[in-house]
């Protein structure tokens, strides 16, 4: 009956083991792995669990790396299946332009978020902020439409463009500071403000559209050091993607196995 959510970004991947497809799943385990330890995975972490009979994952990172993954899963006698963005899921609706061509990751989190409104009775609409190796920030409207989003780069990205690109930016990393007066704070204080800034701009701009107060929810492996310097009131989801995953494996699987 178990089940095993898995997501691939552009860093590292995440793990998360459940005792069934569903909602309301319990969590039995769980980790991570940087993207150049994946060939780790079948020897180690996932030798010391239970094998899943689902395994339902998201991949960004490209299609080199999703089949070092699939390597890994044949540790067990299961297939797994991968999320591809999609006009519809989950209660969700797609506004791409190309559906199809959305990062899987972002729609997953948004089928999260969404979920997660759903259960609360907040019908509203929500801006989602994902902070990994990029980041994202996407609208959704409170009937569960999603208008769109931007991408723009993560802290690390931001910092070595810069160092690449100039001469005298190789200083260790800072504080974020209103006015900064040092460099490493500088770069520091730059990123997180870019980012802050987007979100604060997403939020007016679905508020102007929507007539009503926005729902901020941020979630990705940075998304800790960015909670402090939000300008806007956000909640920090750390298992977003993973909540995503399960809203769609109790649709997608949930049925058959309760019937
Ligand atoms: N312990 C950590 N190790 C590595 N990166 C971390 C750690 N904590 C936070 N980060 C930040 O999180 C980002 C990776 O987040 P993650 O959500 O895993 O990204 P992705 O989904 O793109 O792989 C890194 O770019 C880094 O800035
Ligand atoms: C925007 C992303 C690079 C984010 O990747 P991540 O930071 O999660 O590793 C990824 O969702 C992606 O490759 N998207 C495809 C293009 C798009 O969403 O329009
Ligand atoms: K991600």
């Amino acid at each position: 009956m178990s089940f095993l959510a898995i997501d691939v970004g552009n860093t590292r991947l995440k793990w998360a083991l459940y005792d069934k497809p569903a909602v309301d799943a319990r969590l039995l385990a769980h980790g991570v792995q940087f993207l150049e330890n994946i060939e780790t995975l079948a020897e180690g972490d996932w030798s010391r669990i239970a094998a899943p009979s689902q395994v339902l994952g998201c991949v960004v990172a490209g299609e080199a790396v999703r089949r070092r993954v699939i390597e890994q899963l044949e540790l067990w006698d299961v297939t797994p299946q991968w999320v591809v963005s999609s006009s519809a899921e989950a209660g969700l609706v797609n506004g791409y332009d190309h559906p199809s061509r959305l990062g899987s990751d972002r729609w997953v989190a948004m089928i999260g978020a969404r979920q997660r409104l759903i259960a609360r009775g907040q019908r509203r609409p929500c801006v989602l902020v994902m902070v990994g190796t990029a980041v994202t920030v996407e609208a959704i409207d409170a009937e569960g439409r999603f208008l769109g989003g931007i991408i723009l780069p993560g802290h690390g990205i931001m910092l070595r463009a810069l160092e690449s690109g100039t001469a005298g930016l190789h200083v260790p990393t800072g504080e974020v500071r209103d006015f900064p007066t040092n460099t490493s704070d500088a770069l520091t204080s730059g990123g997180t403000f870019a980012i802050a800034g987007a979100v604060q701009r997403m939020v007016d701009n679905l508020r102007r559209h929507s007539g009503q107060e926005p729902a901020c929810i941020m979630t990705g492996g940075a998304g800790w050091k960015m909670a402090p310097s939000m300008t806007v009131q956000s909640e920090l989801v750390e298992s977003l993607i993973f909540d995503g995953l399960l809203a769609i494996a109790h649709h997608r699987f949930g049925a058959a196995t309760a019937a």
